[in-house]
């Protein structure tokens, strides 16, 4: 019988976290779990499932019994990957379940960019289609996506699907090379290269030492004036304070956040309460249709029974 705790299962919604029982599983569910709390519900666990909670190396130092750690995500940079190695835990994470889900968000927030509906949706509350002397309102520009170019940062499962969504608009792809890499590969431009070229660059690599403030103050100079930035991966891959800076001095025309440093903001981040109508900021949500928490939760439940099984699925530690 394996001991699994689920540190921060509300984060799931209303998700059906059922295929996650089995005869061989001992399952608890805790809503969410403070760092204060995370030794103590883990002390007798073999397995922890986490969808954000950090697992530091000093309390997987502490949790000698545990053998796995279950991402519900895809992203990992919550877990001391080292730590884990070192104290020999695996860890494993969902892959490819919101490959849907997360682009679809892309488009709604760069559509949201270019095609101003919440303000004409604002401007139709308040009365002012009604007083228009037209059939029609032009107040706010805008723009289309046919004919511009999108760089993905980060073509893995995420980046790709969002390349095809580009695409089916008729925007041309560019893919970057990391910045600190030796040599170019083939279909890619340097860094900043590509950066200068695009109209649009949605990032979907992950946050680690390398790609941590990739978007500072020397990457928004580089870009194309007049260029949007969307964000799905993760706060940590942007200097928030440059990027304020950036869109109130007009270099960058316009910013979609879906994740911020830290989650959940502190209620006077800067760019929360930044009050400008080309920063949009949504709380962390693109991965969370309800088709793709579901399809997280097989995947989560197919991790747990392959390692009950002795095998592990998807590990992040220790590769194959
Ligand atoms: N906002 C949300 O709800 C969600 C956010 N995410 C974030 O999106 C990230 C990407 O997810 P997937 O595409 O499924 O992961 P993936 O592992 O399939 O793809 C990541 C890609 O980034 C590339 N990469 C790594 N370092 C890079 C760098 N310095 N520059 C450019 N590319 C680099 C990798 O080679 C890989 O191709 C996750 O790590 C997670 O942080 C994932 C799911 C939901
Ligand atoms: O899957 C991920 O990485 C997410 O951020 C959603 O929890």
């Amino acid at each position: 019988m394996y001991q699994t705790v689920f540190l921060d299962a509300a984060s799931m919604g209303d998700a059906d976290l059922s295929p996650l029982q089995a005869d061989n599983i001992a399952l608890t569910c805790f809503n969410a779990t403070t760092p204060a709390q995370v030794l103590n519900r883990l002390q007798q666990a073999d397995i922890a499932i986490v969808n954000k909670v950090v697992l530091d190396a000093t309390t997987l130092a502490a949790l000698p019994r545990l053998k796995l750690i279950c991402l519900a995500a895809t992203g990992a940079n919550n877990i001391d990957l080292a730590g884990a190695q070192q104290h020999g835990i695996a860890v494993c994470n969902v892959r490819g379940y919101a490959d849907t889900a997360v682009p679809q968000q892309v488009f709604a927030l760069l559509l949201q960019l270019t095609n101003k509906v919440q303000q004409y949706q604002n401007a139709v509350r308040a009365g002012r289609w009604s007083q228009s002397p037209h059939f029609c309102l032009l107040d706010y520009p805008v723009t289309e996506l046919a004919g511009k170019t999108m760089l993905i940062v980060g073509y893995g499962a995420l980046g790709q699907a969002t390349a095809k969504l580009a695409q089916a608009f008729g925007m041309q792809v560019l893919l970057s090379e990391q910045p600190d890499a030796s040599i170019c590969r083939a279909g890619r431009l340097p860094f900043f290269t590509a950066l200068a070229q695009a109209d649009v660059v949605s990032l979907h690599c992950p946050l680690t030492a390398g790609t941590e403030r990739l978007f500072n103050a020397r990457a928004f100079a580089a870009m194309k004036p007049g260029a949007l930035l969307i964000n799905t991966a993760r706060g940590g891959l942007i200097d928030e304070t440059a990027l304020l800076q950036a869109l109130q001095q007009g270099t960058l025309a316009g910013a979609a956040l879906d994740v911020l440093t830290e989650e959940p903001p502190p209620p006077a981040h800067p760019l929360v309460l930044a009050d400008l109508p080309q920063l949009i900021i949504t709380p962390h949500m693109a991965w969370a249709s309800a088709e793709a928490r579901q399809r997280m939760v097989q995947q989560l439940a197919a991790n747990v029974q392959a390692f009950a099984g002795g095998q592990l699925r998807n590990a992040l530690w220790p590769q194959h």
